[in-house]
């Protein structure tokens, strides 16, 4: 998010804070747009990538397997993800690009059902009937049939929750307790009923207040595609990134179409090769400086045209004429002295959500239910609070290279039999005790076993013999309340009135939504804006 701003000047200073994947890919898209400019990325924590963290652990004595701690997997069809893929080429890594086709096992996804079973979502009419009929499908067939004869809401709104939003199209709340809190969970660890339908169901959002019914629209749009073959298009974003990177269009164009027939894709020793190898090129610019380990604490305009960042060490860096952020709210709250802007940023909460990784050699614990992985729905109990688990060697299993000429196969998997999950908990579940509510890592860990053993039948002894780790991912996803998008554009308002063009946001909390294409396209797009 940028506001109204000129180009920067020859020779500017800009400075970035956070070297994450938004702010590493702000500062490399900048310094190739403008070698001329000077970037300062500042990042508090020794590591760079932010949440994208592929951590290794030893299974035996030099033996090294990649745990994700974070994203895993990128979307096809996110323009963001074409960027992504055609940088990584630029940067002479695309053979470390794997992907998973739409037919594979990887593709299928599972629902916990309130008795504990889980059920596949449906992919096929065979498994559309048996979902349907089970005890997830309440509402849902009736829901669907009724949908085009519903009528919109009886007062315009300009925002609801996006409970609220499937329960009126549905004509019942089954499906949004079933079905879309799962999705909720598996997304934003957040809770349906909070979360604005505008921010995050803004396509169905639009679909009924142009067409009046989801399923009307729906069909609409499909008579007026088959109306006529027409020429593939980039979206304007890609059209901007070839033009001014100077890519080959015809072959930014076939990346695109293929990328988009891809349901995920991921990267040999994990997705912190993008944010690692963005790093990399940026420590060859000489124009480019990263510094870590030292957290900006507060922003300062010396002269109303000079930006200032103090950093936790007691230094300072000055002269800046453009500072871009790329921290949550809470984050940005604390680094700004303005009574208003404090108050308005801390209107939106980051969940937090604690990962657990689990990884044994030799046997697949997970063989009845190969697929991505299943989510929890708010309809379930759910003592343990777990939000979704992910089957990463489900995942890694499937993975096919991008490139022909590429890694082999099996360097982004081990050898033989063996299983790796990712469970994710908490999330809304910790708001009402925040932080303090947090536990030992031991109590996750058998929080994850007991629900593991109940939801797929394994045994616990199997359990016992894996390797665990437990990590805390604190406050890392803002939450998209009622009302975001005008909260959003009021914060922008109040940005321009207190820093001028000199600040812009970006990130999760800022950009089209919290994946990481989002927060590299949005990256790309205000470099191109400030160059
Ligand atoms: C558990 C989890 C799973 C996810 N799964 C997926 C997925 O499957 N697919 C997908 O597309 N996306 C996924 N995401 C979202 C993805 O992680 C984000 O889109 C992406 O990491 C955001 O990058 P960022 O640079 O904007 O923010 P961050 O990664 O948060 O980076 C911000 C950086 O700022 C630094 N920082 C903080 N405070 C300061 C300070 N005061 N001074 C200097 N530096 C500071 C931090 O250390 C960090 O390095 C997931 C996120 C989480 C948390
Ligand atoms: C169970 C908790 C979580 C899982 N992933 C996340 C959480 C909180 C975080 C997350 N997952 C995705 C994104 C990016 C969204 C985007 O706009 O690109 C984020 C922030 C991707 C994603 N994961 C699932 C879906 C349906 C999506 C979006 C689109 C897609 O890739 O298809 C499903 C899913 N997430 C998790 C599980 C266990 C799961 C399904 C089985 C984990």
């Amino acid at each position: 998010m940028i506001p109204q701003c000129g180009k920067l000047a020859a020779n500017a200073n800009v400075a970035v804070v956070g070297a994450g994947v938004g702010g590493l890919s702000f500062a490399y898209f900048l310094s190739k747009l403008r070698p001329d400019v000077n970037v300062t990325v500042v990042e508090a924590s020794k590591r760079q990538g932010g949440w994208i963290n592929s951590s290794k652990i030893e299974d035996k004595p030099g033996h090294a397997v990649v745990i994700e701690k974070g994203p895993r997997t990128l979307r096809g069809v996110a323009p963001g993800t074409t960027l992504i893929i055609d940088t990584l080429k630029a940067l002479n890594q695309e053979s470390a690009v794997f992907y998973i086709e739409s037919q594979s096992e990887a593709n299928r996804k599972f629902l916990l059902a309130p008795n504990d079973q889980l059920v596949q979502v449906p992919n096929s009419l065979r498994t559309f009937y048996k979902f349907i009929s089970g005890p997830l499908g309440k509402g849902f067939g009736s829901g669907l049939l009724g949908e085009a004869f519903r009528k919109g809401p009886v007062n315009k709104i300009s925002d609801e929750s996006a409970h609220n939003f499937i329960s009126r199209r549905f004509g019942n709340e089954y499906v949004s307790n079933n079905i879309f809190s799962a999705l909720f969970h598996g997304i934003y660890a957040g809770d349906i009923k909070k979360i604005s339908a505008k921010k995050t169901l803004g396509t169905m959002v639009e679909l009924e207040q142009k067409q009046g019914s989801l399923i009307r629209g729906m069909i609409k749009k499909y008579m007026s595609k088959s109306d006529g073959v027409s020429e593939p298009q980039l979206p304007d974003s890609l059209k901007e990134y070839g033009n001014l990177m100077g890519r080959d269009m015809p072959d930014l164009m076939k990346l695109h179409s293929t990328l988009k027939k891809l349901p995920m894709l991921g990267l040999q020793n994990g997705l912190e090769t993008f944010p690692e190898s963005l790093a990399i090129a940026l420590g060859q610019m000489s124009n480019v400086k990263i510094l870590s380990g030292d957290a900006s604490s507060r922003l300062s305009m010396s002269d109303g045209s000079k930006a200032e960042i103090h950093l936790e060490s007691g230094r300072k860096l000055a002269n800046f004429d453009h500072i871009r952020l790329t921290n949550t709210p809470g984050v940005i709250s604390k680094m700004i002295q303005n009574k208003d802007l404090i108050r308005q940023l801390q209107k939106v909460h980051s969940n937090t959500v604690v990962l657990v990784n689990f990884y044994l050699a030799g046997e697949d614990l997970v063989d009845t239910y190969h697929s991505f992985g299943y989510l929890v729905p708010q309809s379930n109990r759910n003592e343990e609070r777990l939000l979704g688990v992910i089957f990463d060697s489900v995942i890694e299993q499937n993975f096919k290279p991008f490139v022909k000429s590429g890694v082999p196969h099996a360097a982004v998997r081990q050898k033989g039999k063996y299983t790796k999950l990712t469970a994710m908990l908490e999330g809304h579940y910790l708001n009402e005790e925040g932080l303090a509510g947090l536990k030992e890592d031991s109590f996750y860990v058998g929080s994850v076993k007991r629900a593991l053993s109940r939801h797929m039948g394994i045994p616990e002894e199997a359990l016992n013999r894996g390797i665990w780790q437990v990590t805390p991912a604190k406050e890392c996803l803002p939450q998209f309340f009622v009302g975001y998008d005008d909260w959003l554009a009021q914060l922008s308002k109040r940005f321009v009135e207190n820093y001028g063009s000199h600040v812009s946001l970006g990130g999760m909390a800022f950009g089209k939504g919290p994946g990481v294409p989002d927060v590299v396209m949005d990256g790309f797009e205000d470099a191109a804006k400030l160059a």
